[in-house]
């Protein structure tokens, strides 16, 4: 077993062992509070560019199973844990943590100190870091890749369709998306094109689809600024449900700013308030930037709110059918409660396209 140091641009350097074969990588450190999931991190597009340590200290106990992914190719550079379970117990599993880092690529690195970890990047804005088994190496990364959309959208259209043409036709535009954004809207009875990030109106005019859905995705929302004309023609046109890196872009396109928060929401048990009806939702969450509240304009309503920190997770446009979330309304991993966001777009798509719904 081979000593691993994860050297921060802090100055910090902490000291751990490669559970996979010893490698040198480099990225963003995130932290990543739910205690389940690290299937779906491992494999979340969103999270291409960062090493993200999992604040639940043992990490592997229930296993690994194929079906469990959020992309075949994409998602965290590295998994930094304290503790691993090398027993995993779980009806499903079939393999185990180490098994699944071999086969997705993922280095994981164990041993790791990773509630210090936590504070350090609780207190330090863009914490970069690189796993190496030499100490004295030095962090060169400042930024996530501005191309990253680019590297990780699917290169031609992908169709999902598991109904009649009765059913609505929804677009993914693929920004990095997860497959269960796929399998809600499936799952609400929507047939599914999946489209390349460049996707344009006109191009999705010709696919004759009912409405869009922008995906999540990684890296900084200001970096697809050439994207934006194209997001504001898309949803001026056709009604339009943004997820995470696609909830930003929507607000961008309607003349918001983005900004980085400190330190990220990641995890499963972030809790957000409806500004209709005062309830309270845990979602599930993945995002180290946030639409600025004091640009909001006045064509929209705010409709969710994180309740730690008051930051924006949710918009409304006040007449056009333009909603977006900034948390994971498909969750995996973590609580499916705001899954009828989901059901409630398709239901009216469905409606707005005058089609029998059946
Ligand atoms: N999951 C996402 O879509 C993340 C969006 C963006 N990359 C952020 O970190 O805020």
């Amino acid at each position: 077993m081979q000593t691993a140091y994860l050297i921060l641009n802090t100055g910090d350097v902490l000291e751990g062992t490669f559970l996979t074969e010893a490698t040198t990588t480099e990225g963003e450190v995130v932290f990543n509070t739910s205690m389940i999931g690290y299937q779906e991190v491992m494999t979340d597009p969103s999270y291409e560019g960062q090493l993200v340590t999992m604040t639940y200290p043992l990490i592997g106990n229930y296993g690994c199973n194929g079906d469990v992914k959020e992309s075949d190719r994409f998602g965290a550079k590295a998994l930094i844990v304290q503790t691993v379970s090398h027993y995993p117990d779980h009806p499903t599993s079939t393999h185990t943590l180490k098994q699944l880092a071999e086969k997705t690529k993922v280095p994981i690195i164990y041993g790791v100190d990773t509630r210090h970890l936590t504070k350090i990047i609780r207190t330090h804005p863009n914490v970069f870091g690189k796993i190496s088994t030499n100490p004295d190496e030095k962090v060169t990364m400042t930024k996530i890749d501005p191309d990253v959309v680019k590297k990780v959208s699917v290169k031609d259209v992908q169709h999902n369709h598991s109904y009649s043409n009765r059913h609505p036709h929804i677009a993914v535009i693929d920004f990095g998306q997860k497959k269960s954004i796929i399998d809600a809207l499936t799952a609400a009875g929507a047939n599914v094109s999946l489209c390349p990030y460049h996707t344009t109106k006109t191009e999705l005019d010709q696919l004759g689809i009912d409405g869009v859905v922008l995906s999540n995705g990684p890296g900084d929302p200001v970096d697809c600024l050439s994207l934006i004309p194209t997001v504001r023609k898309i949803a001026d046109h056709y009604p339009s449900f943004g997820i995470c890196l696609g909830h930003q872009l929507l607000a961008l396109s309607y003349g918001m700013q983005t900004k980085k928060l400190v330190y990220g929401h990641r995890g499963g048990n972030h809790a957000v308030k409806s500004s209709i009806t005062g309830k309270v939702y845990m979602t599930s969450q993945n995002h180290g930037y946030v639409v600025c509240e004091d640009t909001v304009t006045n064509e929209f309503d705010i409709l969710f709110t994180n309740v730690n920190d008051q930051s924006i997770e949710g918009l409304q446009h006040k007449t056009k059918p333009v909603t977006s979330f900034q948390f994971h309304p498909e969750a995996h991993p973590g609580p499916t409660d705001t899954m009828h966001l989901i059901e409630a777009f398709v239901r009216d798509v469905a409606k707005k396209g005058a089609i029998v719904y059946a």
